[in-house]
């Protein structure tokens, strides 16, 4: 009863608890009828394993109030405790938890089919006008158009062709804003906002065309501002009324999704339709001419745009600011990979193009190590069941929300030795790309951080370019060291926590100084 209290005392303060008591009361007792109405509904699986369900249920509110505020972490505990694959209740919903990748490439490669739909939203299904472009959309004839669309400009071969300039560009001023910005400072900077700029111009220069100049710039405060709020908007913990629908009252009672309603319709689409308009009278080829070809409404090609920026831009910074934590925090791994930098520029006299990746295979297995140990993602983005589906025997009810738990599936013994030990050699026999690894067979897999089957993510090539192009322009022309106060006590970045932002993890927020050691070649 406490956590309840608990709850009900988190809930918006406009509603007074005398109200909220009775509205959650009702809501258990419509639930006590629902469920006893399934239990004799249900169909009969006989010879089947039930998935095992961790301790910490409620009645009604299932595991919602024992999840906490790392849920990350709860499900990673519940595994080592129950199991690889686990049933839990949040509110009406069935989650299903899956932290062996044997078992996930079995539920979402073998059976695509049917566990390829998104789980229902009310943040997401603001966000894509019901359902249109690609990452939230039902795996339909527009999603596959929508999809197809994208794709078509990311290919490995275009983004060889178009996007390495821009990419090698940015990077360069990356690794220079970094230094500048440590100098200006003084005390070490946060290199969060510089990465965002910097994934940022790339998607932008992609997609409209253009680019910003500083993080000072305007226009790039309010993009940036949309797309973080987008992102933490469709996080679960906004969606109170998909767990617990009577709760639509509350949300109604207080405005939130008329709140979500108005920042899609009067900030997020005026803003894209803009952008929209501006990219399509430019000379230079980009997203928005390209999607004329195809038969998309302008709702749809709004969606479309906002999906990519979104997705191309968060989950690039957020990679690196692990990247360039770990890094400080392990300064023998950043001096070799500095070393093996070096050894290429004294041979050639200019940094490793993307194309020479092989001739850096420290920097590619420790980039790989970097994104196993600190996962960009908690659970990627959660897929749903539009059918019962039988895995290892194992009934996956129709309905059920499929999560991907990343960080119990990269600490899997059973797939990596010794996982809680950061090795940045561990990925020196897999040293393809993670394009190739992510979409061959499961053996070759290195870390599922783009997702799984028919939804993976649409990007890798061009991720793991702008990865491996910052990341070495910055060591190149820099190293990253702890924040020194005026005692002489150095200061790392914490890397034990991170902090939950909706659809990515993100390292608690640090300051580091970028120290130059070479000049801009
Ligand atoms: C480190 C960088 C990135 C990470 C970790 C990442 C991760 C993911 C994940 C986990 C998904 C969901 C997969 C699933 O449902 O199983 C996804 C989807 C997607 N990603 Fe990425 N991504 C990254 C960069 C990018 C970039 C650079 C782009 C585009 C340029 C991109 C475009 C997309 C798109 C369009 C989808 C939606 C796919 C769909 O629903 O069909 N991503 N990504």
């Amino acid at each position: 009863m406490d956590r309840i209290n608990t709850f009900i005392d988190s809930l918006p303060r406009q509603l007074e608890r005398d109200h909220i008591v009775p509205i959650v009361s009702i809501a258990a007792a419509t639930t006590l009828l629902f469920s006893t109405y399934k239990l004799f509904s249900n169909r009969n699986h006989k010879g089947l394993t039930k998935i095992p369900v961790p301790r910490g249920g409620y009645p009604y509110f299932g595991h919602m109030f024992s999840v906490g505020t790392d849920p990350s972490r709860k499900f990673a505990e519940w595994h080592k405790e129950s199991g690889p694959i686990l049933q839990i209740r949040m509110g009406i919903q069935t989650w299903v938890l899956i932290a062996d990748p044997e078992i996930a490439h079995k539920v979402f490669v073998t059976n695509g089919v049917h566990s390829s739909h998104r789980p229902h939203n009310t943040f997401t299904n603001i966000y894509s006008h019901n359902g249109r472009g690609i990452g939230f959309s039902p795996p339909e004839k527009h999603w596959r158009d929508a999809r197809a669309a994208v794709i078509s400009i990311i290919t490995p071969k275009y983004v060889d062709t178009n996007y390495m300039v821009p990419i090698t560009r940015e990077a360069s001023d990356l690794a220079e804003r970094l230094i500048q910005y440590s100098k200006r400072e003084g005390g070490g900077t946060d290199p969060m906002i510089h990465l965002h700029l910097n994934s940022m111009n790339i998607i932008y220069m992609s997609a409209f065309g253009k680019r910003f100049e500083s993080v000072e710039d305007e226009e790039f405060r309010t993009v940036s501002a949309v797309v973080l709020k987008q992102l933490s908007l469709a996080g679960p913990e906004h969606d109170m009324a998909s767990f617990f629908p009577i709760l639509a009252i509350v949300e109604y009672l207080t405005g939130k999704t008329k709140k979500m309603n108005d920042f899609i319709n009067n900030e997020r689409d005026p803003l894209f339709k803009s952008l929209i308009t501006e990219a399509l009278r430019r000379e230079d080829t980009n997203l928005a001419q390209e999607l004329e070809k195809f038969d998309f409404d302008d709702k749809a090609k709004l969606v479309i745009m906002s999906d990519l920026i979104a997705a191309g831009t968060d989950t690039i910074s957020v990679t690196l600011c692990w990247v360039f934590a770990i890094m400080c925090n392990y300064p023998q791994v950043q001096k070799r990979a500095a070393a093996e930098i070096d050894h290429f520029v004294s041979l050639y006299h200019r940094l490793p193009l993307f194309s020479e990746r092989n001739s850096l295979p420290y920097c590619i297995s420790m980039l790989k190590e970097c994104m196993r140990f600190k996962p960009t993602t908690p659970f990627g983005l959660p897929h749903q069941a539009d059918q019962d589906i039988i895995v290892d025997n194992y009934l996956i009810p129709k309905g059920a929300t499929l999560v991907s738990c990343m960080e119990s599936m990269h600490m899997n013994p059973k797939v990596y030795d010794e996982p809680e030990r950061f090795c940045a050699e561990r990925f020196s026999d897999n040293l393809q790309l993670m394009d190739t690894a992510a979409k061959g067979k499961l053996e070759g897999r290195d870390h599922y951080n783009f997702g799984w089957g028919r939804r993976m993510c649409a990007g890798i090539y061009m991720a793991e370019a702008e990865l491996f192009v910052s990341f070495v322009n910055v060591i190149a022309r820099c190293s990253i060291e702890p924040v020194v106060d005026s005692t002489g006590k150095e200061h790392f970045p914490n890397i034990e926590q991170a902090v939950n932002s909706g659809i990515t993890l993100t390292p608690e927020s640090y300051k580091v100084n970028f120290v130059e050691r070479t000049p801009d070649l």
